[in-house]
């Protein structure tokens, strides 16, 4: 076999960090959750967002709960400023939330950027440099004292046009972009550099985000970059650190929330992950991993289909099937065995007293996200007699007994091996209509009386006149008995000369009030042993089982 071509590629470098704490960390509280889908999402997009989409993701970030929102980079095209300009005339920003705007460290940039801000009641000037050995080397071609000064001098213009723009709402966040190809005490020199020029207090924060721009190593290592970064900033409480992983191994979320059990305090991304390339660490699925481990959120996706449609109406970009939380299909169980585990965990978590979910296969309550009970047993192929019982209970109101599932499932195992395909709920049911309601031959009640006599000394019996077409041809016969079943038995067994016996019988309710139908389940036996389920359906139990026995006579003719 010949081999990829792994020898172009290097391993990461391990952390010289032998007492690492995160390991035995646990995250109990949300961090403090900024949104860039509006800047990072955004320009990554094929089609950026126009203005209107823009004002629609926004509105649609502050619904969420967002309290602090990355816009977009006002420096860098007409869409980007007018939008900053919108939000703050047209007053759109809601007093809790704090707008973020990106800027490179570079005075022309940086002045617009403040530009777009004239007015803004709270506000983040994020401004970033790329300080990875790569970047210094092939696109800067500058030494690490350079590369320091774009952020120290980016980080003097920042500062002092605050002062000359007399605004008291401006906060600063800096980021010395690739941190993670960055060497770490080099990132280190630089920032601290930078909180020279601010001299943050615990009263007044920097935040110092630290971008996995490119993801490039297990989460484990980006966790001990975070931490040895945290052990070694100074004024650490002076300090707000801040993730911003990406995705391009596939970690983005383990990424951010190991880095969070390694200090950090706050975490940007976006929803669904979309963003550069693999795209930006996914919101979605960081906050509700939390609200899975009984952590509040602090982000409210009780309604996460609604947050897809309009996700996807923003961006055009289409949310996976299999997407953690909100996938199409991840509430969904196809295969037998998980169909019978939910099935009867279903039952089990309704008599629950905790309160606490528990259902095999699904680790949050499909409901809770707004989602609802309707798909989470769909039958094809993979299926079994469990999950299309529980079909029949859930969509038609059907409780089969158990002992009839394995002769239905087999029922429904034979359409779906043939067709290949998915069967959608009213195609069970047309089987089983056809299998068990409309079966009328040979057998069909035409009509039927039922006498209950009560005599004084308290015993009682019952008799049957019956209507019944046989082959097409129509006879009357009487019988009588201890009950409805029994005076029917006896007199179709006499008349018929077809000989049977009751294995098993079950009925329930399907409807309620005064139009109330019931269902009645027979297992018959015949003197040659085959065996089969009947169903009968009628205002009237009684009815309803006579109508049950024909149907499963009508069965074993078949
Ligand atoms: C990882 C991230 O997501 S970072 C954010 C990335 N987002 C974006 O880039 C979207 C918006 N960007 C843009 O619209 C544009 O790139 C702008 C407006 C920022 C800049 O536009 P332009 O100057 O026309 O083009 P461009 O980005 O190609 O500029 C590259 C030049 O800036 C230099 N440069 C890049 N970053 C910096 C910096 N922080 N400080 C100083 N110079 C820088 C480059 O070395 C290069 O210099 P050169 O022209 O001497 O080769
Ligand atoms: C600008 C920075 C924070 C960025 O988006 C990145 O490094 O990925
Ligand atoms: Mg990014």
């Amino acid at each position: 076999m010949k081999s990829m071509n792994f020898h172009r590629y290097r391993q990461f470098p391990g952390i010289n960090l032998s007492d690492r704490q995160w390991p035995s960390k646990t995250i109990t509280k949300a961090p403090i959750w900024c949104s860039v889908d509006l800047r990072d999402g955004n320009q990554a997009l094929r089609i950026p967002m126009n203005l209107e989409e823009k004002l629609q993701m926004f509105d649609l970030l502050v619904e969420v709960g967002f309290k602090e929102i990355e816009i977009g980079f006002p420096s860098a095209a007409q869409v980007e400023y007018d939008f900053a300009r919108v939000l703050i005339e047209e007053n759109r920003i809601p007093e809790d939330v704090t707008v973020q705007v990106l800027t490179q460290a570079r005075e022309h940039l940086i002045r617009k950027t403040y530009d777009a801000l004239e007015g803004v009641h709270k506000a983040i000037v994020h401004f970033y440099n790329s300080t990875s050995t790569l970047q210094r080397d092939v696109v800067f071609h500058m030494n690490q004292e350079q590369i320091k000064q774009i952020a120290v001098e980016g980080a003097k213009l920042v500062k002092s046009l605050k002062e000359e723009y007399g605004n008291p709402g401006i906060r600063f966040e800096y980021s010395p972009e690739s941190f993670t190809g960055t060497e770490l005490d080099y990132a280190l020199e630089v920032c601290h550099a930078v909180m020279d020029v601010f001299e943050p207090t615990p009263d007044n924060k920097l935040i110092l985000n630290l971008p996995a721009t490119v993801e490039m190593s297990t989460a484990n290592l980006h966790a001990d970059q975070i931490e040895w970064f945290c052990r070694h900033i100074r004024n650490r409480e002076s300090v707000l650190i801040s993730l911003h992983t990406h995705n391009d191994r596939g970690t983005a979320v383990a990424a951010a929330e190991l880095a969070v059990m390694a200090g950090a305090d706050r975490v940007e991304g976006t929803l669904f992950g979309n963003g550069e390339r693999t795209g930006n660490m996914d919101i979605v699925t960081m906050s509700l991993n939390l609200f899975s481990q009984g952590v509040d959120p602090k982000l409210d996706f009780s309604n996460i289909n609604r947050v897809r449609d309009i996700y996807e109406a923003c961006t055009r970009m289409n949310v996976h099937q299999r997407h953690p939380y909100v996938g199409e299909l991840v509430y969904t169980a196809f295969s037998g065995s998980h169909q019978d585990a939910i099935n009867k965990g279903m039952k089990a978590q309704e008599t629950r007293e905790d309160n606490f979910w528990d259902v095999p296969y699904l680790p949050i309550d499909p409901q809770d996200v707004g989602r609802t009970y309707q798909s989470i047993i769909r039958i094809n192929s993979q299926s079994g007699k469990g999950g299309v019982a529980y079909i029949m209970e859930r969509e038609f109101g059907y409780k089969l007994p158990k002992a009839m599932h394995p002769e239905f499932g087999r029922i429904i195992q034979q359409i779906t091996d043939q067709t290949g395909d998915e069967l959608p709920p009213h195609e069970i049911w047309k089987a089983f209509e056809q299998e068990y309601l409309n079966r009328t031959y040979p057998y069909h009640l035409r009509e039927c009386h039922i006498q209950m006599n009560a005599s004084e000394e308290g015993a009682s019996d019952t008799i049957v006149k019956a209507v019944v077409g046989i082959n097409g041809d129509v006879v009357e016969f009487e019988g009588k008995g201890n009950g409805p079943i029994d005076a029917f038995v006896k007199g179709f067994n006499q008349y018929s000369n077809v000989h049977f016996s009751l294995e098993s019988y079950s009925e329930h309710d399907i409807d309620h009030g005064s139009d109330a139908r019931a269902a009645a389940y027979i297992n018959i036996r015949k003197s040659s042993g085959r065996s089969a389920f009947g169903v009968g359906v009628d205002r009237n139990i009684n009815l309803a089982s006579i109508k049950a026995i024909l149907s499963a006579l009508n069965r074993l003719e078949a």
